[in-house]
């Protein structure tokens, strides 16, 4: 994943990380500091005094936090002027529209939301949506290390969104299932129609499942994310892109022009 790069060793990008600690945050301060075209300015995490991303010049934070704590951050950066790359999960519509209002006033700053920024992970939720008006039952399922503090991930509510709004612009109703009888949360949660399972294992790292059924067949689009370093260089992407692009981008595959 590449973007024509106009800047470089003489004029890198100066990042901030929030959650410089955390199992993502770590890896995007090695991945910016790796990055030719990128220089770390500050790392904070919980505890810290945010304030050093401004003081050493940030213009582009990156926010692997926690869903109770993002919205404050990102509040943080655009008030300040900074541009912003959020992972974090836990961005329900409600707050999408939130962030919306906190830009209007800056219309030249940018934030970009990508619910998961593995190449692999980003095409497998395109391939949903275009699956979905094909099949009468969908159902997704997430399996994460047992770390992850939130259920369903991200990725698999993201998914089960677009999945469902594309099964309702195809007009179709809600999935064939004689279930009448249930232990509570056999059958997982809905989102926007569409069940998502989670799974939560050590020994795991983020994957996702969307499976369609229909007649006599079955689709299963897959999708792995073995080690960390699979979301690196969608969030330099990221970075690189958030500066051209003002106002609210939702999902890496607009910068990807999927
Ligand atoms: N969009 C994507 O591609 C991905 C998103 N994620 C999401 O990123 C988030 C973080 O995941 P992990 O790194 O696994 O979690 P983690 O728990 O390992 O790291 C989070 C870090 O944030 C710190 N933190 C908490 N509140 C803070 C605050 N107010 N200011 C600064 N630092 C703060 C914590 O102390 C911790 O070090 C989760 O929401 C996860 O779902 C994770 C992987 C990929
Ligand atoms: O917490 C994680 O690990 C991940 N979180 C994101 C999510 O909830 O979708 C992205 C990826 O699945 C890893």
């Amino acid at each position: 994943m590449t973007e024509a790069a106009d800047r470089g060793h003489d004029n890198p990008i100066r990042v901030g990380v929030l959650g410089a600690r955390g199992r993502m945050g770590a890896q995007v301060v090695q991945a910016v500091e790796s990055s030719p075209d990128t220089t770390l300015v500050a790392a904070v995490d919980a505890g810290d005094d945010r304030a050093g991303i401004v003081d050493a010049g940030a213009e582009v934070v990156v926010d692997f936090t926690h869903p109770d704590a993002v919205m404050d951050n990102l509040r943080f950066a655009v008030t300040h002027g900074v541009h912003a790359v959020v992972g974090t999960t836990g961005f329900t519509d409600e707050r999408l529209a939130t962030v919306r209002e906190w830009l209007t006033p800056e219309p030249g700053l940018g934030v970009l939301i990508a619910p998961n920024f593995a190449l692999g992970a980003v095409l497998a939720m395109r391939f949903a949506e275009q699956a979905a008006r094909f099949y009468p039952a969908c159902e997704v399922i997430e399996l994460h290390h047992d770390r992850k503090a939130d259920a369903p991930s991200g990725t698999a509510a993201h998914t089960a969104r677009l999945v469902g709004r594309a099964r309702a612009a195809a007009g179709l109703g809600p999935a064939p299932d004689a279930t009448t009888s249930e232990l509570p949360g056999a059958r997982g949660a809905t989102v926007e129609g569409v069940r998502v399972h989670s799974v939560r294992l050590p020994g795991l790292v983020a994957h996702e499942e969307i499976l369609f059924g229909g007649t006599g067949e079955t689709l299963t689009i897959r999708h792995d994310s073995l080690d960390r370093s699979s979301f690196m260089p969608g969030v330099l992407l990221g970075v690189r892109s958030v500066l051209r692009r003002p106002g609210l981008t939702v999902g890496l595959e607009n910068v990807l022009e999927l």
